[in-house]
């Protein structure tokens, strides 16, 4: 049996934990799918943003119409779309498993990664035992099971299949109101694609600001039909060769929709169970969420994990910095650091575009915490006016004891973008006053919608003490 200093299972997040500071460790690399590199490069975050900017570029006209610019989106060529983005991230996922392979230190085994003790992996007919195993076996798509699913199942898709399909559908169904079936009703919709959003709760985007998510319904509901507390009871194959779905309200009322393909974004499901993680003892949740501390180790000595499988958020951004925490503290063992997951940001790139970080209004009000809002609409600063913006807005909210910052939402163009001095500020612990007045703003910039709101704040709350 082969000892290694470090096992490694999962090839995403994982595979960036092993950098030339463990140069001199002997390194396991474990991988079950024949695809290197994880969801963020090949099925998530990064060919999904690379759909979006065309899918932005396609729904266009109607803004530049309200400039007095008359375009016309007359088609967009799917294939080549779809094979640039494909053209560019199978290189890299390809190269990336070939180093891999190369690295003198490194053995990259292909298969599924089960505990057979808390030092002992079995990966196929491979045994191996490390000092240090680390857990990144990230998330997948989960499944919905609805009678007449089967009859359909070669046009059902999830995020890990809909990127690649030959041929762009005419109609779309896409199930679940959350950040896939957003970002995909955007992209799906700008292409030319009959979308149907339909959505098990009355809310999108559930998790966000209520004035947000109730806000990106009504926009989005302009570009696609948007169908919410319906459940979906059956599905079946239609006399013209297309799909028919079946749902129903709360109400007990039936629904019929005709579609060409549906898209299943109901959440995602962790990846435990193949773990064996019982071998190991190590501890998870009921949902799968491998538990970990502060500083990424599970229960069981020399056994850490990060990313999707045991953090509360599936976002790349947090499994990186989780990461970050594995490795100083593999590396520094006498001196281990924390993940802060304080002040965790997320975007939803899809249009609008919706970005945030901190504390809902409707968290705030539950928590009983004292605070003090202010919005800002895009169409009320210089280049709002530029855009002709409608409908876009940033929303903070502050301790009115402090001046902190507790939560910012913004919905709108750059949305991503202009969060980014909010999540300074938080991080830092910048007061309202010092961030708005403490720098300059560049002027007639987009962030000067984030200025206003700050100055919005100050306005209509500022306490005596804050005059100067
Ligand atoms: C469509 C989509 C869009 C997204 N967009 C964004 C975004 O814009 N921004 C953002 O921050 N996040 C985004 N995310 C989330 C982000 O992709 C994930 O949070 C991140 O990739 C998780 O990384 P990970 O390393 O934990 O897991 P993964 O990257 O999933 O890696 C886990 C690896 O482990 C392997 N594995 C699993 N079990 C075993 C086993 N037993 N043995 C061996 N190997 C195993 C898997 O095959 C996989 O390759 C998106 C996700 C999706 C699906
Ligand atoms: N831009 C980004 O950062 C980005 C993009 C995509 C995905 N992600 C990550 O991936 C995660 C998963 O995304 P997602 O959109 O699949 O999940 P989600 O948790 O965001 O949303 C799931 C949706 O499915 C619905 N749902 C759940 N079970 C259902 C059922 N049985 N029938 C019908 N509807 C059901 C929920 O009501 C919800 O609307 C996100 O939470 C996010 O962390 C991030």
């Amino acid at each position: 049996m082969q000892h290694f200093d470090l096992a490694v299972i999962g090839s995403g997040t994982g595979n960036s934990l092993i950098d030339e500071r463990f140069a001199d460790w002997n390194v396991a690399l474990i991988e079950r799918d024949e695809t290197f590199g994880g969801t963020c490069l090949n099925r998530g975050c990064i060919p999904t943003k690379m759909f979006v900017v065309p899918a932005d570029f396609a729904a266009s006209p109607p803004h530049a119409k309200r400039l007095g610019v008359h375009l016309e989106h007359r088609g967009s060529d799917w294939n080549a779309i779809r094979d640039r983005i494909f053209g560019r991230i199978d290189p890299i996922s390809e190269g990336g498993l070939d180093w891999r392979q190369r690295s003198s230190n490194v053995t990259v085994f292909t298969g599924e990664a089960s505990f057979v003790d808390a030092q002992t992996l079995q990966i196929g007919d491979d045994r191996i035992s490390a000092d240090n195993i680390v857990i990144a076996t990230g998330s997948r798509p989960r499944d919905l099971h609805v009678p007449g699913f089967e009859d359909v199942a070669d046009r059902i898709y999830t995020s890990d299949t809909i990127m690649r399909i030959p041929d762009r559908p005419r109609r779309l169904m896409i199930l679940g109101g959350g950040f896939i079936a957003a970002e995909f009703a955007h992209v799906f919709a700008a292409l030319g694609t009959d979308v149907t959003l339909l959505n098990r709760s009355e809310v999108l985007l559930r998790g966000q600001d209520r004035e947000v998510s109730e806000q990106f319904a009504a926009l989005i509901g302009r570009r696609v039909r948007v169908r919410l507390n319906q459940k979906v009871s059956s599905v079946e194959k239609g006399s013209k060769g297309d799909i028919v779905v079946v749902t129903t309200d709360r109400n007990g009322v039936e629904y019929e929709y005709f579609t060409d393909a549906i898209l299943v974004a109901v959440g995602r499901e962790r990846n435990w169970e193949a773990l064996n993680l019982s071998a190991a003892g190590i501890d998870v949740n009921v949902d799968g969420q491998i538990r970990v501390d502060a500083h990424q180790r599970t229960n069981v000595q020399g056994i850490w994990a990060m990313g999707d499988v045991s953090s509360d958020y599936l976002l790349k951004h947090v499994a990186n910095a989780e990461m970050r925490t594995v490795q100083h503290n593999l590396l520094h063992p006498d001196d281990p650091v924390e993940t802060d997951h304080r002040y965790v940001p997320s975007a939803v790139f899809s249009d609008p575009q919706i970005a945030s970080v901190g504390a809902t209004e409707e968290q705030l009000k539950a928590w009983g915490n004292p605070y003090v809002v202010a919005r800002q609409r895009y169409a009320d600063v210089a280049y709002g006016w530029a855009l002709e913006d409608e409908g876009h807005f940033v929303k903070l909210l502050a301790d009115p004891r402090s001046w902190h910052i507790l939560g910012a939402h913004i919905v709108g163009p750059q949305a991503s973008t202009l969060l980014q001095p909010l999540i300074q500020a938080m991080s830092f612990g910048q007061r309202v006053d010092d961030l708005a007045r403490g720098q300059y703003w560049i002027h007639p910039s987009l962030p000067e919608v984030v200025e206003n709101a700050l100055l919005g704040l100050l306005a209509a709350h500022r306490p005596a003490e804050l005059d100067r």
